[in-house]
């Protein structure tokens, strides 16, 4: 990074945990930062050595698009040494947190988060994004030695790999789809070549929680997405006009089906709006294990979903792609990559030939 662009970075990046009044630029309005919805029933927990569990993901997706999972096989001790390793991250000194800075166009990094751009207020919360080896950051931001961090990165990026693929089976067998049916997957349903970012996000406690905001509502442009949240509660995602909190449940983790899932299952579970709330008292931590496809895939609605009644609803991108579009477009970039809107109870517009204006929102 230039000298330049640490400078642009620096004005942008507030050290949180040094602030004791909520700055205007991190004050939003009342109606972006609409109260959750009370007396709302809670986001599925689903046991997944329960033998119905593929049934109770199917409902999960399509009622929710959002679940926790317990008797998930990934051992307490790698997510306690995880949530750890996030801690550790974030409490070295903001100057020594910057060494390891991403770059104005990189993805991997600390960082504010990446949908700031989208919103005209800041956010209150810090992000680190892994992808592939931790080494060089480590380096960076421990230049004396990094102790068991890049272990725990290795091994927690292994198992949740292992994890997302198993639960992506139970997402895609409830709704028909058997292995040989996957072409970018092999006979026993793995993905070799499956891409995944690990994204570490930090909430310092607040002054001003009630007027300040975690992380933007958005959807995740993966597969599918899970998220470790510490016992602090703020994870909260859209239902009906409403936000309901995640509430967090010791060694449980959170599921929530991204924009690629909704392409592939042609429209049969949308992915989940979510956001994440600050306090005033506990610094939160939550940690993204953000599982796509491999990267020269193109995705597309599988063709077991749809006929002449159900046609595609969406033209096959690659995850690059998507996210170019994502990059863009943000919450409407499914509609970009959208072929057909549906107009009436008996038909639908053919809107590839669109310029994509607002006649394919809703
Ligand atoms: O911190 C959370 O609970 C949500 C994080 C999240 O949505 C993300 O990293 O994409
Ligand atoms: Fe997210």
């Amino acid at each position: 990074m230039s000298l330049q662009q640490l400078d642009a970075f620096r004005e942008k990046h507030l050290d949180l945990n040094s602030i004791k009044e909520l700055p205007e630029s991190y004050a939003w309005s009342s109606e972006d930062n609409c109260p959750s919805s009370s007396n709302s029933e809670p986001v599925p927990v689903i046991n997944l050595k329960d033998s119905n569990a593929m049934k109770h993901v199917g409902y999960a997706c399509k009622t929710w698009g959002v679940f926790q999972v317990t008797n998930h096989d990934i051992p307490i001790t790698l997510l306690n040494n995880m949530e750890a390793s996030g801690r550790k991250l974030f409490s070295l000194p903001f100057q020594q947190k910057l060494k390891a800075a991403r770059s104005l166009d990189g993805v991997s990094g600390y960082g504010v988060a990446r949908i700031s751009s989208f919103f005209p207020k800041l956010m209150w919360s810090e992000g680190f994004t892994l992808i592939d080896s931790p080494h060089q950051h480590a380096q960076k931001l421990w230049p004396q030695g990094s102790g068991n961090f890049c272990d725990v990165i290795e091994e927690y990026n292994k198992e949740m790999n292992k994890l997302s693929n198993r639960v992506m089976w139970l997402i895609l067998g409830s709704l028909g789809i058997k292995k040989g049916d996957i072409k970018w997957a092999n006979q026993e349903g793995e993905i070799k070549e499956a891409c995944a970012a690990l994204q570490l996000n930090s909430y310092p406690s607040c002054p001003d929680p009630d007027r300040a905001m975690g992380l933007a509502a958005h959807t995740d442009s993966t597969l599918l997405t899970i998220l470790h949240q510490s016992n602090t509660s703020g994870l909260q995602v859209q239902r009906g006009v409403g936000w309901v909190t995640v509430k967090p449940i010791a060694g449980a983790l959170v599921v929530n089906i991204g924009d690629l899932i909704q392409i592939l299952s042609n429209g049969l579970y949308s992915s989940v709006l979510h956001r994440a709330m600050v306090n005033r008292t506990q610094h939160r931590l939550s940690v993204a294990y953000l599982y796509g496809p491999p990267s020269n895939v193109r995705i597309a609605p599988l063709s077991k979903l749809t006929d002449n009644v159900h046609p595609p609803l969406y033209r096959p991108v690659t995850w690059s792609e998507y996210l170019g579009t994502k990059a863009k477009h943000f919450n409407k970039a499914l509609l970009f990559v959208r072929l057909c809107a549906p107009i009436t109870m008996s038909g639908f517009v053919d809107a590839s030939t669109d310029n994509h204006n607002s006649v394919l929102v809703g």
